[in-house]
């Protein structure tokens, strides 16, 4: 008999079908610094899966163990369903990566770059290798500069030839770390519309990333990272609804608005600068929204706006630890 559907999102939750699978994962360096500390992580097939943190709370260390740059101090972690870093070699041929900025030789084309790349990979067919880069190039919209040395290109071109690189070979996953750091706005957006278009292609791609908003721009999942820890992992939606949203009153009487939300218990009521907008937390019942609308027009507030304002996936992580979110880049 079939087994009921039960059985598929059993496995979701086990991992059986993720394409990363940390459990306890721990890095502890030399020096004492526990970078990474017992981290459980489930990447699905098919996500965009957003790693998200400030500087230093350890994301680039757990790629370097997911990849098998470097041995965790305890704890596994599987890719493409294979125990790291033992199976690094099996595995890193499925893998596509940008780590770190590619390592580029200046003095060459991109394309004589990508040739290079190529050759040095044992399992890649030299007898494709020209058409697979004129691919790549294509793939990455460096066609006309192929010719051009890579000295000459402008960062992003850069970073678009690093992820050519990456796409040499058909690839089950993408590990992108940082990819639009230090791109100017044009360089960035040039780079998320390649992410998506990839994954669009059912490529699995684990992208990290400081900023909030290409998060939220481009991923379908996230795990949101502090000082070495995970604090949340999901779908991006679910993690931005788990966040209750702003309760905000829009009235020219902001003074008397705010008096009266906190008669009615509202907490963190706050009188915006323009003084026009009053907001607080928003109340557990929906029935009580009604009644601090009544109450703010039965004391003669000039209500001309009363609701919610959708929690952002910054929200979130505000209420999650507590701290703001570096988002200036
Ligand atoms: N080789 C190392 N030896 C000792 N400590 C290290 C080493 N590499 C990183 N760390 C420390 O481990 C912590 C996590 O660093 P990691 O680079 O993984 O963070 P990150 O989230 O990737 O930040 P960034 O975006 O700045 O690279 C930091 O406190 C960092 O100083």
């Amino acid at each position: 008999m079939e087994e009921p559907s039960a059985t598929a999102w059993q496995k979701v939750n086990r991992g059986d079908d993720a394409v990363i699978v940390t459990r306890a994962l721990t890095k502890r360096y030399r020096g004492g610094q526990l970078a990474v500390d017992a981290l459980d992580l489930t990447v699905p097939a098919g996500s965009v899966f957003g790693f998200l943190g400030p500087n230093g709370s350890g994301k680039t260390t757990t790629i370097r163990m997911l990849m098998g740059l470097i041995e965790p101090t305890s704890g596994t972690a599987r890719v493409l369903g294979q125990s790291m870093p033992r199976a690094t070699r099996a595995v890193l041929p499925h893998v596509g990566a940008l780590i770190e900025g590619p390592a580029l030789y200046g003095f060459l084309s991109g394309r004589d770059n990508l040739a290079r790349y190529d050759a040095a990979d044992p399992t890649a067919d030299p007898r494709t290798r020209r058409i697979r880069v004129a691919a790549a190039l294509d793939r990455v919209g460096l066609t006309a500069a192929a010719g051009k040395k890579a000295k000459a290109y402008s960062l992003g071109m850069k970073q678009r030839l690093g992820l050519a690189a990456a796409l040499l070979q058909p690839r089950r996953l993408l590990v992108l770390d940082e990819p639009t750091n230090g791109l100017d706005p044009q360089g960035m957006r040039e780079i998320r519309s390649l992410v998506r278009e990839l994954a669009s292609d059912g490529t699995t791609v684990f992208l990290s990333s400081h900023l909030l908003d290409e998060i939220e721009q481009v991923c379908t999942h996230a795990a949101v990272m502090a000082q070495g820890r995970l604090i949340t992992q999901g779908p991006v939606a679910e993690l931005a609804a788990g966040a209750r949203g702003l309760l905000v009153v829009t009235t020219p009487d902001a003074a008397d608005a705010a008096r009266v939300l906190k008669e009615q218990g509202v907490a963190d009521v706050v009188v915006t600068e323009d003084r026009d907008r009053v907001t607080g937390e928003v109340p557990e019942d929906d029935r009580e929204l009604a009644d601090l609308n009544a109450a703010l027009v039965g004391a003669g507030v000039r209500v001309r706006g009363f609701g919610i304002e959708r929690a952002s996936l910054e929200d979130a992580f505000v209420a999650l630890t507590g701290e703001g979110f570096d988002v200036a880049g």
